[in-house]
């Protein structure tokens, strides 16, 4: 097989919590990952004339180098053995950047898993989380491919299995620098570990970001979207934005919503899944 298609999933962040810092400074955090049926889609094309990883279009404003589809594939192709073949990679692009959804982090996942299998190089899935840590603490999540409650900075996963809600995600017109949110003075970082049981199924809706507060008070946009997709039910920010959610038992009810967003505010309407769509494509290719 010599060309690909696999999806890179959004996330949301059901919540998040903030239960302490790091000496190096890094947040930890309690959060509940669940992924979406909505996200990008990579194409990846075996190049057996040409070696070495090259992306098809680039990303406006992320040089190649910096992007995380070709940090991923380096490091994958730097533990392969043998004669490899070069990789074109193509991106459909649907994930707004700096949204809190993860596109970069899914990315990346999807990256090391495609040319893991396309390559043979036979990493196994913890070497994948390993290598998927080192590039981002989303990534972790992406690889192993269940909801989870997340700890550490993400990376320590417990899977769990929360309702397959439907959501409304708006995106607020604006960008959010994720160490811009994590060095405010006054982010909450002291809120009480929970447990939650690895056959947690429960509402994740009495649980809060604590990112949002910061967020609200320093981007208008998101407070008004925030205040607006309240009034329909609970609606919370997904990492540190820009991003929100409302959640909703069927896909009309959210699709209701969604038709009568205020106008210029873009997103999507999509299903909570506890299986990444990248595994369960991944499954039926086996
Ligand atoms: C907040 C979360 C929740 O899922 O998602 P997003 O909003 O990015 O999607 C993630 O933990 C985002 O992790 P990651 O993607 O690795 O964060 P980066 O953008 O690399 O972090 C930028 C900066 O934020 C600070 N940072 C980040 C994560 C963390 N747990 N503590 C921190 O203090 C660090 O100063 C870091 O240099
Ligand atoms: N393949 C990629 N897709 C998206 N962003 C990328 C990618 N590679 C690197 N980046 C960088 O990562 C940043 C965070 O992107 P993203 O993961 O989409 O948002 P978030 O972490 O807020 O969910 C972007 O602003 C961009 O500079």
């Amino acid at each position: 097989m010599n060309s690909i298609t696999l999806p890179a999933p959004a996330k949301l962040n059901l919540f998040l919590h903030i239960v302490g810092r790091r000496p190096d400074g890094y947040h930890e955090l309690q959060t509940l990952f669940q992924f979406l049926d909505y996200g990008d889609d990579l194409t990846f094309t075996l190049t057996h004339d040409k070696p070495g990883v090259r992306l098809k279009e680039s990303i406006p404003g992320v040089p190649d180098e910096d992007n995380l589809i070709v940090r991923a594939a380096r490091a994958v192709l730097d533990r392969a053995s043998g004669s490899i073949p070069g990789v074109t990679i193509e991106i459909e692009k649907r994930l707004p950047m700096g949204g809190g959804l993860g596109g970069g982090s899914s990315n990346a996942a999807t990256t090391l898993l495609a040319l893991n299998h396309l390559w043979k190089v036979g990493l196994g899935t913890d070497e994948l989380a390993d290598i998927g840590l080192e590039l981002g603490a989303d990534v972790p999540v992406f690889v192993r491919g269940h909801a989870a409650f997340g700890e550490g900075v993400g990376e320590q996963l417990t899977p769990v299995n929360p309702p397959e809600d439907w959501f409304v995600v708006l995106k607020p017109d604006c960008e959010i620098n994720t160490g811009k949110i994590f060095s405010e003075e006054g982010l909450t970082r002291d809120t009480p570990r929970i447990t939650i049981a690895p056959a947690f199924e429960g509402d994740a809706s009495r649980y809060r970001n604590d990112c949002e507060d910061v967020v609200r008070r320093l981007y208008p946009e998101v407070n008004q979207s925030l205040e607006w997709l309240a009034q329909f039910g609970p609606a919370r920010l997904t990492g540190t934005g820009a991003c929100i959610f409302g959640r909703f038992p069927t896909e009309s009810a959210a699709r209701i919503i969604w038709e009568s967003k205020p106008s210029g505010i873009t997103g999507f309407v999509a299903k909570g899944v506890n299986t990444s769509p990248l595994h369960k494509k991944l499954t039926e290719l086996e």
